[in-house]
């Protein structure tokens, strides 16, 4: 699992582990770290030409000291002030171990082999100033590999939003615990490969981050594997209400993410029955209505269900779990849903998440985290919000991480890629699997059985997302 912390706990764990140390011993152990990791990217440090961007912060402050100690090693060393102030240790010490200040930055970017960005670090806000933008652009211009010291200048910190000029990294260095920006699209992107360097700072941070994101690992103990006794039924019976005269595609599409979930059987429910059974004859079919369907473990109920909403109440009442997805989020009542005793899980996009927050879609766009938390308190359900990363949030005000989905490809804004999303993770449910843990496994798949349909990087469909499902199961279990 990788965990990452807000500014704010971050800046709380700093303050405690600064009283029991030293003045400026915290900066050093972040420049030694740096350091070293720069080393290691440039293989031979002796002769190496380093150009640190300096804003008018600490994070200039660490480029300024690991720049020392690579000068101390032979490095030709240049900084570029690009602040109103510098670090005044910083810049002594690297002055002291020979570094200079660069006359004309363009020209020693042009000739550098690593750039270390110093300009913002977790103060940063908004993109880059404007007497920045030129310089950033030459270091990413240039040859050198571009090291971010502890987030990429330019990005938030906290939501991972670029607002508008950042500078693309090779590498972050980050210090203590990832922030939550290096896991949230778009600045993960910036980010490049990312090295953590512990200081100290673990002990002081909350035992429950702020939020976390699955890995390969994680995925394999959570995918429910069938044993010697499971039957059909043991296994799981998922219940898919999708699709309409006007969109048998939804029912298809969702029927094929729930097949592969791991449910022992998938019954549907729905005007779509002919379309489902012509391309699964392994499902189990019914008109309707769910509450007369037979027995099942959990429900989807939404995709292509067009104007036919009256489904979504009788699939409700019951007393299993459901997943919510796409038209059958229009009727939603809060008050309703919080009353329910087993768990519902929603999986708007933004705009059905604007709709059901009752705010523009936009104001949801720009605090994604916020959003899914308050959908998730006011509803009392688990959230999943999909998005270029999409986040999971459960309605236990805070106690359990927000899930970030580090699987996420562009690629994925295709027609009836949540269908099948809605289907998977309904499977997931009807298996056993606790509703977060549904959302964020289906979700980590998904994005996964997307990478391996691209294999030509051609546009995949949606179809061929599920008919990867496979795979993806098979990668995440090869390496479990
Ligand atoms: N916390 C920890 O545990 C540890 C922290 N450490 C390090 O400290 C870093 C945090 O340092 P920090 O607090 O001084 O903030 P930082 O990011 O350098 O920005 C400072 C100033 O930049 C400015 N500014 C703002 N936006 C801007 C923009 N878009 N473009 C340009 N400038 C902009 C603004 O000042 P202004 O110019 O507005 O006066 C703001 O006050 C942290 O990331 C890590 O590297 C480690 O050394 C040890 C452990
Ligand atoms: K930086």
């Amino acid at each position: 699992m990788r965990t990452a912390y807000s500014v704010q706990t971050v800046r709380a764990a700093e303050t405690e582990l600064m009283a029991r140390l030293p003045q400026g011993a915290l900066m050093q152990r972040a420049a030694a770290g740096l350091a070293a990791a720069c080393a290691d990217l440039l293989g031979r440090v002796y002769g190496a030409r380093v150009v640190l961007l300096v804003g008018s912060g600490d994070n200039g402050g660490d480029a300024l000291y690991a720049g020392a100690r690579l000068a101390r090693r032979g490095a030709g060393v240049w900084a570029v002030p690009l602040g109103a102030r510098i670090h005044e240790g910083g810049l002594a010490a690297l002055l002291g171990a020979g570094g200079q200040v660069a006359d004309d930055p363009f020209e020693v970017l042009a000739g550098a082999e690593l750039v270390l960005d110093g300009i913002t670090g977790i103060g940063g806000h908004g993109g880059l100033r404007p007497d920045a933008v030129p310089v950033a652009r030459a270091a990413r211009g240039s040859n050198a590999v571009v090291v971010a010291v502890d987030l990429p200048s330019g990005v938030e910190a906290d939501s991972g939003e670029v607002r508008g000029e950042a500078l693309r990294a090779d590498a972050t260095v980050t210090f203590g615990t990832y922030k939550q920006g290096l896991l949230i699209d778009p600045a993960k992107e910036y980010a490049g490969t990312v090295r953590l360097v512990g200081i100290g700072l673990e002990a002081h941070l909350p035992s429950v981050p702020d939020i976390e994101a699955l890995q390969h690992a994680d995925v394999a103990q959570l995918l429910p594997m069938p044993t010697g006794e499971s039957d059909k039924y043991r296994r799981g019976v998922v219940g898919v209400v999708a699709g309409s005269a006007r969109y048998p595609g939804a029912a298809v599409l969702a029927v094929a993410g729930a097949l592969r979930g791991g449910a022992g059987a998938v019954r549907y429910v729905g005007h779509a029955a002919e379309a489902v059974i012509a391309r699964f004859p392994e499902a189990l079919v019914h008109g309707g209505p769910p509450s007369k369907a037979g027995r099942v473990q959990a429900w989807v109920v939404g995709p292509g269900l067009g104007e036919d909403l009256d489904v979504v109440q009788d699939v409700l009442d019951s007393d299993v779990p459901v997943l919510v997805d796409a038209d059958g989020l229009r009727p939603l009542d809060p008050s309703a849903l919080r009353d329910r005793a087993a768990p519902t899980l929603l999986t708007p996009h933004a705009g059905e998440a604007a709709a059901l927050l009752g705010m523009p879609r936009e104001e949801v766009e720009s605090a994604r985290l916020a959003s899914v938390r308050e959908l998730a308190a006011r509803y009392g359900a688990t959230v999943l919000l999909k998005g270029s990363t999409t986040l999971v949030a459960a309605p236990d005000e805070g106690r359990s991480p927000v899930r970030v989905n580090p699987m996420g490809t562009p690629w994925l804004a295709t027609a009836g890629s949540g269908d099948v999303l809605s289907g998977l993770a309904g499977s997931l449910l009807a298996a056993g699997l606790e509703a977060r843990d549904a959302g964020s496994v289906a979700a980590y798949l998904h994005g996964l059985a997307a990478r391996h349909a691209l294999t030509d990087g051609a546009p995949i469909t949606a179809y061929e997302v599920a008919g990867a499902l496979r795979s993806a199961w098979r990668d995440v279990r090869e390496s479990g």
